[in-house]
């Protein structure tokens, strides 16, 4: 199991101060954040629009600066560095580039909302309005299923790490961990999230990039690219990969690694597509700028699995037999490098006591944003979705407030208790992000085809979804009963039987959505979705005039009719998010690691060091992106603060 804390450096008060302590912070910070929006600016956190979705005017940087955050799982830390510690540096590749290029596809689909229902909170209410109530309960059924997924991963990776630094108990990790998150979330909506998301990212690069300085130039156990190519080559020799050529970690040339980008691959879109989490991200920005966002984001966030682990994973190999690992004198067990200890058990190694407590802040950082996202998503869904449209349908704005609050509060117990099962079961980080996709899967195209395809027909969307799921538990147990002999937490883990699974449900899905809506396909009118939610705008309570500089904001509602009334700009879009995503996917995916793997390459040291430069260079870009653009962004709105606080300063002196 994941709790084991036999391995603990830290003193156990560390745990609970890291967990209790900086969430609670956060949580202060966010709320006084939420204060000054309040007073300060005509988005009012009292409003359901504002609070579920930013009243859709978060500008590109803050909106890329989230879409990192979103995506930046404990297993982005966690699993990236596993799979950099089993197959070499394909691992961290395959995890990033994989998950980058599903990332940024998500632009094609933000495009596609905005231009077939630009007014929905939710992907759900689209498949509402489409096609009418149990097909929406079906689609319900798979979001939540998404999200209760991910969460309950961010909770099971943050848990297993802080338990096995600090000896923290891992019941009480997993309850405290959401809890200052839900405070912040229930205060300030998913623009809190957004800010949080930022000044999460923002640390998260930071001691990211002191990781990387460490290991790669000043750390006395590698301290240089030349250093650490060394360490692995005898890393090869002691341990060699399975399935590498040569047993070498410095290859593309990686049998287990393509594997899993493969599962990767299924995994990555269901917990993109069937994600609220990415649509609220669309549906808070403006709709000519969604694209943008999303592509940026996307870009970005390579550099954060990529970086960390070809830091810290390989870290692990090449230190794992060294007297500063801490399960020395024995290397990882198995339950430990699926539980996802390969990266803290190598800060620990590289800068003790002091690296233990920067890879908690890290991954503290991962979590709470991205279970902030988590939960504003779940809360959206159940009050848009379940609440408003099958309990209370004329709900007033106090009540739509009032049950988001209470939403958020009840999934960031479910997340808990959720997480809990999991723990107690012996199911640890690994084995869930596996199996995701495969319990999900069948219903990624079926959703995607639902906002992006007239033709798709309600018995089209509901086989693929049913049947998807159907086939990939099939060929899952299955495979993991033939290849293996019996059905266990072991070997449903196992590579074959979830790579089985994982492509039966993605493909099921696919094939079931599009041959049983040929049979009598569909022509959907898009302006039936577009209509939904008209009257948004008069829930809006209405701001005082004299709170913000009404011109600005004048300006924007003209620029958003504009460009809605604009069809030929958000198609310009959709042209640039194909061209970007195909070129992308086609770089990342096929041009740089395939001729690797065919021609068996084995990086020399020469090419590593290109390697670790690169990933110094893109985490630099990344940080631009992330942290600097967002503040660019806003330099009018922080000028306009500043001059509105020093009058209400002045207002009190006098
Ligand atoms: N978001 C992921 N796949 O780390």
């Amino acid at each position: 199991m994941a709790s084991s804390n036999a391995s603990a450096i830290l003193p156990v008060g560390v745990g609970y101060g890291v967990v209790c302590g900086i969430g609670f912070f956060f949580a202060i910070l966010m709320c006084g954040i939420s204060r000054l929006q309040n007073r300060y600016t005509k988005f009012s956190t009292n409003a359901s629009e504002e609070f579920n979705t930013a009243s859709r005017s978060v500008k590109p940087g803050l909106v890329a600066s989230g879409v990192v955050s979103a995506a930046t799982w404990a297993a982005t830390l966690l699993q990236s560095s596993t799979v950099a510690y089993e197959y070499g540096i394909a691992g961290p590749f395959w995890y990033a580039a994989v998950a980058t290029v599903q990332i940024t596809a998500f632009a094609v689909l933000a495009c596609k909302v905005k231009q077939n229902a630009p007014r929905c909170h939710t992907y759900l209410e689209v498949i509402y309005t489409r096609y009418g109530g149990a097909t929406h309960c079906v689609f319900i059924f798979f979001a939540l299923l998404t999200n209760i997924l991910v969460a309950s991963q961010l909770l099971l990776g943050g848990s297993a790490v802080v338990t096995s630094l600090t000896g923290m108990n891992v019941y009480a990790a997993i309850f405290l961990i959401p809890l200052g998150v839900c405070v912040y979330v229930v205060w300030g909506g998913l623009r809190a999230t957004f800010l949080c998301d930022y000044s999460h990212t923002m640390i998260l690069m930071i001691v990211m990039l002191y990781f990387m300085f460490s290991v790669y130039t000043t750390n006395p156990l590698i301290g240089s690219p030349a250093a650490m190519y060394r360490l692995l080559q005898e890393a090869t020799l002691k341990r060699p990969v399975v399935g590498n050529i040569d047993g070498s970690y410095m290859t593309m040339k990686s049998n287990f690694a393509l594997l899993y980008a493969i599962i990767q691959f299924c995994t990555g879109c269901g917990s993109v597509v069937l994600d609220q989490a990415y649509w609220q991200r669309a549906i808070a920005s403006r709709p000519t700028t969604a694209v943008r966002a999303y592509l940026l984001g996307g870009i970005a966030w390579f550099a954060i699995p990529f970086g960390f682990s070809t830091t810290l994973g390989m870290a692990a190999v090449a230190l794992a037999d060294h007297p500063k690992f801490l399960t020395y004198p024995n290397t990882m067990s198995p339950s430990q490098i699926t539980a996802g200890l390969a990266a803290p058990f190598a800060a620990a190694a590289l800068l003790g006591k002091d690296g233990a407590i920067a890879l908690l802040i890290v991954l503290f950082m991962a979590v709470t944003s991205c279970a902030s996202a988590e939960l504003i998503a779940v809360s959206s869904i159940l009050t848009f979705d379940v609440y408003r449209t099958y309990i209370c349908p004329a709900a007033t704005e106090k009540q739509l407030i009032f049950v988001s609050h209470a939403m958020i509060c009840a999934f960031g117990f479910t997340m808990a208790l959720v997480a809990s099962l999991w723990n107690a079961l012996g199911i640890d980080l690994g084995w869930l992000f596996l199996v995701m996709g495969l319990l999900i899967g069948g219903a990624v195209f079926p959703v995607a085809f639902t906002i992006s395809w007239r033709g798709q027909t309600r018995a089209g969307a509901v086989s693929g979804a049913i049947g998807g799921l159907g086939a990939g538990l099939v060929a899952w147990l299955v495979t993991a009963r033939q290849c293996y002999g019996e059905i266990t937490v072991a070997t449903t883990g196992r590579e074959y039987p979830t790579l089985a699974g994982n492509l039966a449900a993605l493909v099921t899905g696919l094939v079931l959505s599009v041959a049983v809506s040929l049979f009598k396909v569909d022509d959907f009118d898009w302006q039936v979705t577009r209509a939904m939610n008209p009257s948004q705008s008069a829930n809006e309570i209405p701001r005082p005039p004299d709170a913000a500089s009404e011109s600005d904001d004048q300006k924007r509602t003209r620029n958003e009719k504009i460009a809605l009334e604009e069809p030929a700009k958000l198609k310009a879009a959709l042209r640039l998010a194909w061209i970007s995503v195909a070129l992308l996917a086609f770089i990342l995916d096929f041009l740089i690691p395939i001729p690797m793997f065919l021609s068996h390459y084995i990086f020399s040291e020469r090419f590593f060091i290109a390697w670790v430069v690169l990933s110094f260079v893109w985490v630099f870009f990344s940080a631009a992106i992330s942290t600097v653009l967002p503040v660019a962004e806003a330099l009018v709105f922080f000028k306009r603060l500043a001059s509105d606080l020093g009058g209400d300063f002045s207002d009190r002196d006098d």
